[in-house]
């Protein structure tokens, strides 16, 4: 299978880009960036795995998107300290419509998976861009969200000492991906009652991770390393699933109105068109988004839910009002 990564230099780009230069599911790993995309390509290409690997800059981003099953984008910037995710809008909202407009033209075809903040909005900007385009299929185009499993998995082990590896069964993510719009949910109710002395805490980190990064960084961006970490496992549950297995239950930020809206989903979440739930995949689309998660949620829980609601309905208002011309 052909996958693109756009934003390839950057501080995701390169490490995600080794990470997929190791997945046996990739034949071809074509890697985009406005800059240094081929040096990196070249490095990753002396690596004795089986997939071809090749860069591109500039003006080469047809070459680089034709003919791939998925395409993942982390470019643009990343925050400073005192930053919001949604004050990178201004320079991110831009970047991100224009690949997806080379995508809508070069690989229509392809599953998109937006790492590019703010996601809230700029899946949004995706799916809006795409429509205006024809071209939109609302079951590929996927907001990654999936640093925030990865950080719940992690603290809840720590809090409750239980092995880091197994924490994917205790806790999943839905909402958003910014601050109070991020819902982490246990999945176990024993769980709730050991981690109660820890709950807000917890709550905290999740919600608010990535800006313990941003401040240990000082100014030399945010999370890369687990982020990589974060997209290679999100990526490769597309990969498995467009290579035949059945997946579920791995939350991505969707477009929810274009896959299975409708009365279930506006009695739990009212008139919010996304929301990162747990999905089904197939043949690496989604085709339908589990909302039983939301029928066990706690009393706490539902409050978050109903906090993230709020807040995403203007991120996302933001994103499409961008997307169908609104100046900046
Ligand atoms: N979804 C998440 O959980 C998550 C996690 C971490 C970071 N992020 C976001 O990912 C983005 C990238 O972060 P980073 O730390 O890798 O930043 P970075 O600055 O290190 O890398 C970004 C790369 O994008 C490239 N780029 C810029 N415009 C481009 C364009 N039009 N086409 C192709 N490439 C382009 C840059 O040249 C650079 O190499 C940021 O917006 C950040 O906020 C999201
Ligand atoms: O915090 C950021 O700006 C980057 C990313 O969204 C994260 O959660 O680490």
């Amino acid at each position: 299978m052909k996958v693109a990564i756009v934003g390839a230099s950057g501080g995701i780009g390169q490490p995600l880009s080794l990470l997929m230069k190791l997945d046996p599911l990739v034949t071809e790993l074509s890697l985009y960036d406005v800059r240094s995309a081929p040096g990196v390509a070249q490095d990753l290409s002396h690596i004795s795995t089986n997939s071809v690997c090749q860069g591109f800059e500039k003006e080469e981003i047809a070459k680089a998107l034709q003919g791939a099953h998925v395409v993942i984008v982390p470019a643009g910037v990343p925050r400073k300290p005192g930053m919001t995710r949604d004050d990178l809008f201004k320079i991110n909202a831009s970047i991100v419509k224009g690949i997806v407009t080379s995508m809508g033209q070069y690989a229509p075809q392809a599953r998109l998976l937006i790492i590019s903040n703010p996601v809230n909005s700029t899946v949004p900007i995706a799916v809006e861009t795409l429509k205006s385009m024809g071209k939109l299929q609302p079951g590929n185009v996927m907001g990654v969200t999936t640093l925030d499993c990865v950080r719940a998995e992690t603290f809840l082990a720590e809090y409750l000492g239980r092995d880091k590896s197994e924490c994917n069964k205790d806790v999943s993510v839905i909402g958003g991906h910014s601050g109070n719009t991020i819902v982490p949910v246990l999945l176990n109710s024993t769980l709730r009652e050991k981690l109660k002395p820890y709950y807000q805490e917890f709550v905290h980190r999740v919600q608010f991770g990535g800006d313990e990064v941003v401040k240990a960084k000082a100014g030399a961006g945010s999370a890369t390393l687990s982020m990589a970490f974060a997209g290679y496992r999100f990526a490769n549950s597309i990969l498995r699933s467009l290579s035949g297995e059945k997946v579920s239950g791995v939350p991505t930020f969707v477009y929810l109105s274009g896959i299975n809206g409708g009365p279930e989903v506006k009695s739990k979440l009212g008139n919010v068109e996304y929301f990162s739930l747990p999905v089904f995949l197939s043949n690496g689309t989604v085709s339908k988004v589990d909302l039983s998660i939301l029928s066990s949620l706690s009393s706490q829980e539902k409050e978050l839910v109903k906090d993230s609601v709020r807040q995403l309905a203007s991120n996302i208002e933001k994103g499409k009002k961008f997307a169908l011309g609104a100046k900046l």
